[in-house]
């Protein structure tokens, strides 16, 4: 019987543990707080980030990393993206090289630009060769009640990608296997900004017309920036990409378009911020993919817009009436 630790007890990392552990295998759930692994371990429930779904016997809950990754075959990586690196240093002197290494987190690294799966080959350089990343539309709570879903793992070693699969796999669970790591991680990261439009969208009431122009001009974007990153531009069309773009775009589960809806009401980002405990991953990544955009000078016109809601007050209904007054253009120029 295999074993797995999950370093992050969020909704997606909490979820992932059920999901495990419904199977029977020995999951051991790692929270960066004594007290709240504390209460979830006597509490046998996460009734902070994921209330009403209790704890298998096969669920243990730590506060200690080194617990968390000693002699686990496979361990998730399932913190907020920006809180990644800390924790990758943190578990550092207990991981086995032979571990698998699997990153469950969607966003982009501040300043350094890196995906997850690379800040992990920087910080764990012993585990190169056994890094993957899942991705998918897995909204944690639909997940959670069982509800069937569609995941992708990728690596750049297939077998590794194989291997996490079967781990992950479940009655409820259907995990496909990709070689493309770019795509899945910047298909998975990128989709938070388009859901945080679409909520915008939603906020202001604009409707379904204008909502599927988002989802399908956001899908150009990533796609674009994507593919100069290095990326397959068929995974944009996967699990990864218009998958989880339309999971996250239409539904209120998102808590990226949950911002976006706020914002729209007129809520500062930083009155938002400060209301809720669950991370909106797509504020940062909206950042960091602008860069990545200068970078490979590519345009990505609603981040853009965004960027501007979200960090210098932008009003959303400008915003866009600034995106529909754009240069007329083809639909299939500069499409990738
Ligand atoms: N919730 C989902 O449906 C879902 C699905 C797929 C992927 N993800 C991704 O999973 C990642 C985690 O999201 P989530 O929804 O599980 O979290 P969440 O928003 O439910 O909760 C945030 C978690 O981060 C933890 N945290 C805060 N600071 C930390 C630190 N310094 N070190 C370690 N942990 C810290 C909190 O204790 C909490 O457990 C994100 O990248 C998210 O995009 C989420
Ligand atoms: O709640 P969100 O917006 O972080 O989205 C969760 C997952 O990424 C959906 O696949």
């Amino acid at each position: 019987m295999v074993s797995v630790g999950v370093i992050g007890s969020g909704a997606w990392g909490t979820t992932l543990a059920l999901l495990l552990a419904r199977k029977g295998i020995p999951t051991t759930l790692w929270d960066h707080q004594p007290a709240r692994a504390q209460q979830m371990q006597q509490q046998r429930e996460n009734s902070l980030f994921l209330p009403h779904f209790p704890f298998p016997d096969a669920i243990q809950v730590t506060a200690n990393i080194a617990e968390a990754v000693q002699q686990k075959d496979l361990v998730l990586l399932v913190t907020p993206s920006q809180k990644l690196r800390d924790n990758l240093r943190l578990l550092a002197p207990y991981i086995s090289p032979q571990t698998i290494l699997v990153s469950a987190s969607k966003g982009i690294e501040l300043n350094t630009l890196q995906r997850m799966t690379e800040i992990v080959a920087a910080e764990l350089p012993r585990s190169r060769g056994r890094i993957a990343a899942l991705s998918g539309p897995n909204l944690s709570r639909e997940v959670a009640e069982g509800k069937p879903t569609a995941a992708v793992v990728a690596s750049e070693q297939l077998d590794i990608a194989d291997q996490a699969r079967m781990i992950l796999t479940g009655n409820t669970f259907r995990v496909y296997t990709s070689h493309d790591v770019i795509g899945v991680e910047l298909g998975g990261a990128l989709k938070n900004i388009i859901a945080i439009g679409a909520g915008v969208n939603d906020g202001l009431g604009y409707g379904e017309n204008a909502k599927a122009a988002i989802i399908t001009r956001g899908l150009v974007e990533i796609s674009r920036l994507g593919v100069a990153a290095g990326a397959h531009a068929l995974t944009f069309s996967g699990l990864a990409g218009m998958g989880d773009l339309v999971a996250s775009c239409a539904s209120s589960l998102s808590r990226n378009q949950q911002l976006g809806q706020r914002l729209a009401g007129g809520e500062s980002l930083s009155t938002i911020l400060q209301s809720t405990r669950s991370v909106a991953e797509g504020v940062t990544t909206t950042q960091a993919a602008l860069q990545l955009a200068a970078r490979y000078q590519v345009e990505m016109p609603i981040a853009k817009q965004l960027s501007l809601v979200l960090f210098e007050d932008l009003n959303p209904h400008q915003a866009v009436t600034e995106l529909m007054m754009r240069d007329p253009k083809g639909e299939l120029e500069g499409f990738i």
